[in-house]
């Protein structure tokens, strides 16, 4: 029997995710959508056969429609709805951040330790791209010697009026966050958030901005965050060790030489850059909740990590002091 999957948030990537569940992926059907606003959700539900459509999450998360959660409304609705999952004990998928403060991820942690097993998995789609595994594949492999330093470049072309220079670490830069402690297998250790040169096309946002991060071994992680660079989605990465070096590769399948000129295309956007890596994201998490099995993706100590990188990088933001990041004890269920 298909993996029935209730959805809370059917904005921009809810729908891209209700998408590739029922016509990329197998093995899950949208059986349940709520949103804020639920004409919405009723306009998301017409297209789809059999989809219930609730008047709030918390609604949709106690129905015996739904096997498993996937949460994709805003960041700071997050928490209640993940805990909500976690007490009817069922499965949720949690777009990133896992929630938008320190402590209301230590509640989670909480939850989940006291149930004694594993609900959760946040949505850091990164993890399951082809190229980055294979960066790491060679880190793991030990040919460039131990890693010493992490280049890392996330550039958007632009973002929404909405955004804030705070965005840049919380939004943006939490992805690169994250895929350096899943690269270097560590945690990171202090942050320090330099404003470049500002660039006049980003509406007085503090951009681009330099993140210099430490692992708790040493490792310096450098994070560019670039979100007016107008000529594309570029995600780039490099890992320097003791003896040789491994970076993520253009991604183009052709080369086009013209006018004197080599070329290759940069995606658009995040949807494109990361298509394939949301599709294997989810089909490995649906096979895995189908099967019975705890989530084995990102956790939500992933995601507290992330968030308390994210604190610090604000809080260095503001003065562009050096501020360490102390995440305290790993609960056992997270140690594997
Ligand atoms: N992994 C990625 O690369 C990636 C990319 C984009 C967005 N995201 C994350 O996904 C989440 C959603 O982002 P988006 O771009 O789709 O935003 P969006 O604004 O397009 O959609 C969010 C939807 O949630 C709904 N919503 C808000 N509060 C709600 C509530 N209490 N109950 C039900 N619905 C509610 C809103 O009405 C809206 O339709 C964010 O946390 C964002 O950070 C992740
Ligand atoms: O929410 C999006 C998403 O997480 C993208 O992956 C990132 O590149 C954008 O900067 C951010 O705004």
């Amino acid at each position: 029997m298909a993996l029935r999957i209730g959805v809370i948030g059917t904005g921009m990537i809810g729908t891209d995710h209700i998408r590739r569940i029922t016509q990329v992926l197998s093995g899950a059907e949208i059986a349940a959508v709520t949103d804020a606003n639920l004409d919405l959700a009723k306009q998301v539900a017409q297209d789809l056969p059999d989809t219930e459509v609730f008047g709030d999450g918390h609604d949709l998360i106690g129905s015996g429609q739904v096997d498993a959660v996937l949460v994709t409304s805003w960041g700071p609705t997050h928490e209640e709805f993940v805990l909500a999952a976690i007490a009817s004990g069922k499965p949720v998928f949690c777009e990133k951040p896992l929630a938008t403060t320190a402590e209301a991820c230590r509640r989670i942690i909480a939850a989940e330790v006291s149930a004694g097993c594993r609900f959760v998995q946040v949505g850091f789609m990164r993890r399951y791209d082809a190229a980055y595994r294979q960066l790491k594949a060679v880190i793991d492999s030990g040919v460039i010697g131990a890693p010493l330093m992490y280049y890392s470049a996330h550039r958007n072309p632009d973002v929404p009026s909405t955004y804030t220079s705070e965005m840049a670490v919380v939004d943006t830069a939490v992805h690169d966050f994250d895929v350096a402690r899943w690269l270097l297998g560590e945690e990171l250790g202090a942050i320090r958030v330099l404003p470049a040169k500002q660039n006049s096309l980003g509406g007085g946002l503090k951009d681009p901005l330099l993140m210099v991060v430490e692992t708790e071994s040493g490792v310096l992680v450098n994070v560019e965050t670039s979100v007016n660079i107008r000529y594309g989605y570029d995600i780039r990465g490099e890992v320097v060790g003791e003896s040789g070096a491994v970076a993520l590769a253009d991604r183009n399948q052709v080369d086009l030489r013209h006018a004197g000129l080599r070329s290759g295309g940069v995606p658009a956007d995040w949807r494109e850059r990361f298509a394939v890596a949301f599709d294997t994201e989810f089909q490995e998490w649906i096979d895995t909740i189908a099967s019975g099995s705890e989530p084995v993706g990102p956790s939500s100590w992933d995601g507290y990590a992330a968030t308390v990188v994210c604190d610090a990088g604000v809080r260095s933001l503001a003065t562009s002091e050096r501020v360490p990041i102390v995440l305290g004890d790993k609960p056992a269920l997270y140690r594997n």
